[in-house]
């Protein structure tokens, strides 16, 4: 293997450019809002020596900034849907300015073993998708482009001109393991073209949905660590792909470890002494008794309370008062130092063990709340461009009360919303005249990206229900009576084989031109 011929003197000249560059690109209007815990330097050090920008992901996240802060300006909102599919991409294209790649679809259909979303499909799923759905992206442009200009310019104003070109925002969920998968993630959707990605705090394997029983999220400082290790990894790569903060606290039941105290108000301890709740499941699970109304009574004898809560049950309302102004005047107070507080505060002695809880699994309980959610968001704010707290009911005043507290903070933050699962809005206490305007409702709060991201688990099943039915029941007679006739008579026409540019026809065809120099189809 040759030498690097390159000098000392050079290599350095290198070094301080790349750092000089890096800090012009962390100083522009796009990025300057980032605050970083590294060095410029230390990033410069970090890269190879060839430029490993991906100018697909940079240009696509540049034009998603732009048009996110539009709406923000404008108090309006960007409406997309999640899909795997890039044939389904091309028909948003008329609607809506983004796509959206949804981790629970790729779960069901990207997959070799598909499941419910438990996030446990590997790493690089759906930095997959996404490059799939670039490529087709980038092909539809070229081939649309190539079909206009086969005519002249006058011609042309009446073609279909997309924008096949819409941002892509994907799932990265929890990043799928430690600080280096979680860099590996990064790095593969970056090259995928992708515009933007979430980063959520919940701990690997521990998205459950069913039974609501075990969704943990991470401490805030592996939550930081995380996105910190993204943020890293395109900066490494001199990207500008978006990293949207999302917050997975919303009904989360557990916690993965108590060594951040900056959690430590909303972890839940045993306030009466009873066996350990592991001693106790084991116990009935030998017995052969049922496991869920153990537990169930379980959590009645160890009354399960936060620590403040548990101060608030033995003191007199005026210890309560003095106990609880004391704690908050620091925001984030360990639970020695609440425990010092309530000794110095409440005569009564405090019985508070977050241990006796714990699962088989050593997960802690975990109470989530507005306040717990809004304190993770900020804390990540300046790591991330957008935020999303993700909800699984869709309670207003929690909506509100969470938007506004961060804006409070951030006054221009962009934020995100996700219309997950299948939000039932009347039991929700939502009139349909509410439900009709929520959307833009929510843009007033700066809710400026919105996405229905399982659409395909409902609208497009049910789409697919009713075609296979009628083909079942009328086959080509029905197809050309339901299909084909009102495809072909729509305007503009829902493309396919019938005019030869939506499948790339003229695209192929002047490829075989350009090479043999034959003027095989003749212009339109
Ligand atoms: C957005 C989401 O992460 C997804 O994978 O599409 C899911 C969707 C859903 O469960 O409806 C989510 O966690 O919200």
């Amino acid at each position: 293997m040759p030498k690097l011929n390159i000098s000392l003197e050079e290599e350095q000249r290198h070094f301080e450019a790349d750092v000089a560059a890096i800090e012009k690109q962390w100083s522009s209007p796009r990025q300057a809002h980032l605050k970083r815990p590294y060095t410029a330097q230390t990033i410069a050090a970090l890269r190879s020596s060839i430029d490993t920008t991906n100018p697909v992901s940079s240009s696509q996240a540049i034009k998603l900034w732009n048009l996110l802060h539009e709406h923000r300006k404008n108090g309006t909102t960007e409406l997309t849907f999640g899909t795997t599919d890039p044939t389904v991409v091309t028909q948003m294209a008329k609607h809506c300015e983004t796509v959206y790649v949804s981790g629970a679809l790729c779960g069901f259909s990207e997959v070799s073993v598909p499941g419910m979303d438990a996030c446990d499909y590997p790493w690089d799923t759906v930095p997959k998708v996404v490059s799939k759905i670039s490529k087709s992206q980038q092909w539809h442009d070229q081939r649309q482009r190539q079909f206009r200009l086969r005519h002249s310019q006058k011609d042309r104003a009446n073609l279909e001109n997309w924008d096949y070109l819409a941002p892509i925002v994907a799932d990265g969920d929890m990043g799928f393991g430690s600080l280096t998968s979680t860099m590996k993630m990064a790095k593969e959707f970056v090259d995928s073209g992708v515009a933007m990605i979430h980063l959520d705090d919940l701990a690997i394997g521990m998205k459950k949905f069913t039974i609501g029983q075990g969704r943990t999220v991470v401490p805030t400082s592996e939550y930081i660590d995380r996105l910190t290790a993204v943020r890293m990894q395109f900066d490494i790569m001199g990207s500008e792909t978006l990293l949207l903060t999302r917050c997975d606290t919303d009904h989360s039941e557990f916690i993965t470890s108590v060594i951040d105290e900056r959690d430590h108000e909303y972890v839940q301890g045993a306030t009466k002494s009873v066996e350990p709740l592991k001693e106790c499941l084991a116990k009935a699970q030998a017995n052969g008794e049922d496991l869920k109304a153990a537990r169930n009574d379980w959590k009645s004898r160890a009354v399960l309370r936060t620590f403040d809560e548990a101060v608030k049950d033995v003191a007199s309302d005026s210890e309560y008062d003095v106990y609880i102004t004391e704690v908050r005047k620091t925001q984030f107070r360990s639970l020695t130092s609440r425990r010092e507080i309530a000794a110095k505060t409440v005569k009564q002695p405090v019985f508070f063990d977050w241990d006796i809880p714990r699962s088989a699994m050593g997960q802690y309980f975990f109470k989530s709340c507005v306040k717990a959610i809004i304190e993770r968001a900020l804390a990540v704010a300046p790591l991330g461009d957008v935020t999303w707290a993700r909800m699984d009911t869709p309670n207003w005043d929690d909506i509100v009360e969470f938007h506004t507290a961060v804006r409070k903070v951030h006054p221009d933050r962009l934020f995100a919303f996700g219309y997950t699962g299948d939000y039932d809005f009347g039991k929700a206490g939502f009139s349909p005249e509410q439900v009709k305007t929520l959307h833009l409702d929510m843009a007033k709060m700066g809710i400026v990206w919105q996405v229905q991201p399982i659409w395909s688990l409902q609208g497009l099943l049910m789409a697919t229900d009713d075609f296979g039915k009628l083909w079942a029941s009328e086959a080509i007679g029905g197809y050309v009576r339901e299909v084909q006739t009102p495809a072909l008579a729509k305007t503009p026409i829902a493309d396919g084989f019938e005019k030869l540019s939506w499948c790339g026809g003229y695209l192929l065809d002047s490829f075989y031109e350009t090479v043999a120099g034959e003027k095989i189809v003749e212009k339109q």
